[in-house]
C-alpha cells in the first residue's frame, strides 16, 4: 500500500508538533523517519497510521483521501492492513508469548489455534525460540521489543509502522531485526521506520527528514539501480 501525507500539519496541546510535512512510502520500500530528537518522527509514524489526527493537510492511502476516516473505517485499516511495533510494545503481560503473537488463546493445554509452525518460525526469527507458552510479563525489555515484532510478522501485514525498532537490541538481535524488515519490504509490504540508527537508516530504501521540505532520499545498501536523489 502506498501512504502519502500531503502538506500535514499537527498540533498537540496546542503547539505545532508537523507543519506542512509531506511524506511518500511506496509498497516494496522501508522508508526511515529520521531527524533530532524532538523533531516528530513518532508524531508522524502515529498520524500515518492514523493514530492521530491532522489539523491541516491530506493522509492518502493508495491515492485515496483517509483523512476523515471512521473510527470504525480506521480500526478495519488497523485490523486488516496494519502492524504497528510501537513504544510502549503493547504486549499483554498476564498472557503467553503465544497469544501476545498470534493472540489466540490455548484452552486448558489444549493446541493453539493459531499457526503452530509460523508461530515458531517467527519467535526462531526474532531470537525467541521455544519461548511459547512463557508469561510475557516476565520478558526482559529487549526480549519484549521482539516479541512486538514477532506479533507483527506473524500478522504479515501491508503497512508495518514501526517506532525505534532497535533501541534496546545488542549488535547480534538488532541485525536480525533489520534484515527481518528489510525482507518484509522486500516481499512487498510498505514499511515505516521512526530511528535514529544509522544502520538502521542506511537499509532503508528512503530516508525522510522530518521537518525539512522536500527531504525525501533513496538511500542507503537496498539503493536499486536508477533510483537516488529527492523523491
Ligand atoms: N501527547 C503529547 N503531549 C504533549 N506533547 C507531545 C505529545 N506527544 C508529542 N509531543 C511533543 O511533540 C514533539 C515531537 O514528539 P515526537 O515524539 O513525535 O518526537 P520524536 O522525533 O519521535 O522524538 P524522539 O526521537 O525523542 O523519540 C515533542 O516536542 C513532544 O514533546
Amino acid at each position: 500500500m502506498l501512504i502519502q501525507a500531503k502538506g500535514i500539519s499537527v498540533a498537540i496541546g496546542g503547539r505545532t508538533v508537523l507543519n506542512d510535512e509531506n511524506v511518500r512510502c511506496s509498497p516494496g520500500n522501508m522508508t526511515a523517519l529520521v531527524g533530532p530528537s524532538g523533531c516528530g518522527k513518532t508524531t508522524l509514524l502515529h498520524t500515518l497510521g492514523l493514530l492521530l489526527p491532522v489539523n491541516e493537510g491530506q493522509i492518502l492511502i493508495d491515492g485515496k483521501d483517509v483523512t476523515n476516516y471512521s473510527t470504525k473505517a480506521r480500526r478495519k485499516f488497523w485490523r486488516d492492513h496494519a502492524a504497528f511495533v510501537l513504544q510502549d510494545y503493547g504486549i499483554m503481560d498476564e498472557e503467553s508469548v503465544a497469544f501476545n503473537v498470534t493472540m489466540k488463546s490455548s484452552i486448558l493445554g489444549r493446541r493453539m489455534k493459531g499457526n503452530q509452525e509460523r508461530l515458531s518460525q517467527v519467535l526462531e526469527q526474532t531470537g525467541l525460540p521455544g519461548r511459547e507458552d512463557e508469561l510475557a510479563g516476565h520478558l526482559s525489555g529487549g526480549e519484549k521489543q521482539r516479541l512486538a515484532l514477532a506479533r507483527a510478522i506473524y500478522k504479515d501485514a501491508s503497512v508495518l509502522f514501526v517506532d525505534e525498532p532497535t533501541a534496546s537490541l545488542d549488535a547480534t538481535n538488532r541485525g536480525k531485526v533489520i534484515d527481518l524488515f528489510a525482507d518484509f519490504a522486500a516481499r512487498g509490504s510498505t514499511v515505516i521506520v521512526s530511528t535514529h540508527d544509522s544502520e538502521m537508516i542506511s537499509a532503508c530504501d528512503a530516508k525522510h527528514e522530518v521537518g525539512l521540505k522536500n527531504s525525501t532520499y533513496h538511500t542507503g545498501m537496498r539503493e536499486k539501480a536508477g533510483i537516488g536523489g529527492a523523491i
